[in-house]
């Protein structure tokens, strides 16, 4: 299993310094939907230039104009952006159309989907490269929050897939034995006390899963 650090931060020079504690560690760079709205796609641009060896990741959360936001994405540098996955089936199509057209790929966000198992199987018709099954940082804080409902989803899902959620060190093992292929963790890695630290630990977690 993969490990993707997102970086929910607001500014490309703090993306930057993160970035130069925790890189050796993760293999995908997302830069999330506020860094973006915040720096616009400079950020991606800089940060692909600074690593050009890591996947970069631009999470858009496009819900419109699908061929149109995922083109600026690439031209921008990214190697992946999102479309969510409550778009319209011909949004999707069109990032998708564009992800063909670069070489690059097109990840459908599961955020607020609600019946997941039939939108899963619409999403692999519609050919995105995987799927993300995601609670957004509102759905996170909200009591009782648990990450159960996505590993769920994940076990039945007949196409590959990533979670994000709240993943930490306490819940990346169950991550990866659900079968997902990438591990999303945001907060617990930008926001710990030590990033670098909490990447590597993360990242013993899966090695130590295989
Ligand atoms: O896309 C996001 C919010 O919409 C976050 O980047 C994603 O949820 C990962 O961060 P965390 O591990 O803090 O949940």
């Amino acid at each position: 299993m993969k490990l993707q650090v997102a970086i929910d931060l607001l500014s490309t020079a703090d993306a930057l310094a993160l970035l130069h504690k925790v890189a050796d560690h993760v293999d995908i760079i997302e830069l999330g939907t506020p860094l973006i709205k915040q720096q616009g796609l400079s950020v991606v641009t800089n940060v692909k230039a600074a690593y050009p060896d890591k996947l970069v990741f631009a999470d858009m959360k496009t819900m419109d104009a699908g061929e149109l936001e995922a083109e600026l994405a690439f031209k921008a540098g990214a190697d992946i952006m999102t479309v969510l996955a409550s778009a319209a089936d011909s949004t999707i199509a069109g990032a998708v159309k564009a992800g063909k057209a670069h070489g690059k790929h097109v990840v459908a966000d599961m955020i607020g989907v609600a019946d997941k198992t039939t939108r899963l199987k619409e999403l692999k018709a519609l050919g995105v490269s995987w799927v993300e099954l995601h609670a957004g940082l509102d759905e996170q804080a909200q009591a009782g929050y648990s990450i159960e409902s996505l590993l769920e989803a994940g076990r039945n899902a007949d196409v590959a897939f990533s979670v994000a959620g709240g993943i930490n060190t306490e819940r990346i093992g169950a991550v990866e034995a659900a079968g997902a292929t990438i591990a999303v963790a945001g907060a617990a890695i930008y926001a710990a006390k030590d990033p670098a630290e909490a990447a590597k630990t993360l990242r013993a977690r899966i090695e130590k899963h295989g």
